[in-house]
């Protein structure tokens, strides 16, 4: 569960990128965050992996309340969550199984245990067969595929996405939709930063839309409600 109360966010030049959110999202919820270029949409999406710290406000993820989180208590926060970017950011030197093993490693998983993981969560996505190709051997939406099998190797509760489309052709972005699908229906939350009318009017889910820092609209099974 997600819950902001009265947030605030101005950066140290004094911008103010969130002014007043309020929202509760439930466990196995699929939310899109909409709104124009600037909004706050990104500041709102880095709050809740502590990618940015709120200047007011209470803000619980995960059930755990981060208003007075310990800096050493960050990475523990982090590997609870799947975070998935616009521009992939894969490991270039190694292979689409180590960029996956990786986060394995870090909590001390045992090889027999990353071996399987990785291999489970290869097939979900439809790369089992690419295993021991680098990124650069990969197309734009199997590069995607990998940093999504890379947020979701630990079974986090919640997973966020920023534009995980923003840079993928028409096709390619709704075999990504699908995967994001799978995983929702699997029980876990997600939410989702996104431009793209198409897809927010086509698989239909909630939506919140933030314009000025502010939610202005938040719809169950909603539309895009943009030009472009
Ligand atoms: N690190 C930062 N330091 C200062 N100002 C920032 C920083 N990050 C974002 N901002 C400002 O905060 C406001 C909201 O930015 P944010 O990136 O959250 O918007 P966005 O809705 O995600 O935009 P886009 O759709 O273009 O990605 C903007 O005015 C932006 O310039």
């Amino acid at each position: 569960m997600i819950l902001m109360k009265d947030i605030y966010k101005t950066y140290d030049n004094g911008v103010t990128a969130l002014n007043g959110i309020n929202v509760e999202i439930d466990q196995g919820e699929f939310v899109y965050v909409v709104g124009p270029s600037g909004a706050g949409k990104s500041t709102f999406i880095k709050l809740m992996y502590r990618e940015v710290k709120p200047s007011k406000g209470k803000l619980i993820i995960n059930n755990k309340d981060l208003t007075d989180l310990k800096e050493k208590e960050v990475p523990l926060l982090r590997r609870q969550i799947g975070v998935i970017f616009q521009d992939f950011k894969l490991l270039s030197r190694l292979t689409v199984y180590e960029n996956i093993a990786f986060a394995l490693e870090v909590i001390n998983e045992s090889p027999r245990n990353i071996r399987k993981r990785v291999m489970d969560v290869l097939e979900l996505v439809g790369l089992k067969n690419k295993a021991r190709f680098i990124p650069s051997e990969l197309s734009g939406g199997e590069q995607q595929r990998v940093s999504i099998a890379r947020a979701i190797v630990n079974h986090p509760k919640l997973v966020i996405a920023d534009e995980p489309t923003g840079n993928l052709d028409p096709d390619t972005s709704w075999e990504i939709m699908k995967v994001f699908e799978e995983i929702n229906a699997r029980g876990t939350t997600i939410v989702m930063a996104t431009h793209s009318k198409e897809i927010v009017n086509t698989i239909k889910r909630r939506v919140i839309a933030i314009e000025d820092g502010r939610i202005v609209r938040d719809q169950h099974r909603g539309d895009y409600g943009y030009e472009i």
